[in-house]
């Protein structure tokens, strides 16, 4: 069997007349934690849908578990786990209603769905809200909602966006050490982030996306030693072109003074 999940061969995608992406060729293995980075707007979110088929009308070859998705079925989506960068829970449904309907559409059975989910609850210590109404959850509540339906049906490839979006550290710490085991036993996961420290602990290999392709793509110290910067922060200010950040909050704060 081929290591290779994912396989992405000269991908451009516009809308209207703006090309966002401009041709990305991209190959990522089972077990790898890929960290998806660039500037906002860069195209990642975009990148994302597409590999999900939730975005049409591009070009290019965009292959997931060996086949090209414009040619197979619906079926790969049952292995795919996603954590949207938005989303709209369902507010009016409990915890318990939303991951059995979630799972249900992945094709689990709705016994083992509810079972799964609510230890899964358990362990995130939100067992005695599984049949509360999610509109009345926390921020970090509805984050490790999200984060219970994207693994519930236990998916070959997972697609992350700002999955530690509302978490406490805690909470933090124990995902951070979820992704390592599940990359640990063969799992892939895309990780997108703008928190560069988080990137740069858990990716094995980091892909930076800026003007339309791609113009990094190495491990951590591979990166470090193509750019001589210190951190992932410094490596992708020196590879987006950006050295202003101290004249931008000059101007920020001047401004909100001078009124
Ligand atoms: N449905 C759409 N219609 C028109 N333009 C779009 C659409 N979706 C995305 N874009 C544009 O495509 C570009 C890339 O957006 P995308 O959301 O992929 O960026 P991103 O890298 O995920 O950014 P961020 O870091 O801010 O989340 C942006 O200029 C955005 O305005």
């Amino acid at each position: 069997m081929s290591s290779e999940v994912l396989s992405i061969t000269g991908l451009t995608k516009s809308y209207g007349s703006k090309e966002v992406l401009k041709g990305i060729d991209l190959k990522v293995d089972r077990g790898e934690i890929i960290g998806y980075i660039g500037p906002n707007g860069a195209g990642k979110s975009t990148t994302v849908k597409l590999m999900l088929g939730l975005e049409e009308g591009y070009s290019g070859k965009i292959e997931i578990f060996g086949e090209d998705i414009a040619k197979q079925g619906e079926s790969y989506k049952r292995r795919i786990g996603y954590i949207p960068e938005t989303s709209e829970m369902y507010d009016s449904l409990t915890a318990q209603e939303y991951l059995t309907f979630v799972a249900e559409l992945y094709g689990m059975d709705y016994d083992d769905a509810d079972r799964k989910a609510k230890q899964l609850f358990d362990v995130f210590g939100l067992a005695e809200v599984y049949q509360s109404r999610i509109s009345s959850f926390s921020k970090g509540m509805r984050q490790k909602t999200l984060i219970v339906s994207s693994f519930l049906h236990n998916p070959d490839l997972l697609f992350l966006d700002e999955p530690l979006t509302g978490l406490d550290a805690n909470s933090v710490m124990v995902f951070k050490e979820i992704l390592a085991m599940f990359a640990g036993e063969g799992k892939t996961i895309f990780y997108s982030s703008h928190i560069m420290d988080v990137v740069e602990k858990i990716s094995n290999r980091i892909v930076l996306l800026h003007g339309g392709h791609i113009v990094a793509n190495g491990s951590f110290e591979e990166l470090k030693s193509q750019s001589q910067e210190g951190s992932l922060e410094n490596i992708f200010n020196q590879m987006t072109g950006f050295h202003e950040h101290q004249d931008r909050a000059s101007e920020f704060v001047s401004i909100v003074k001078e009124g």
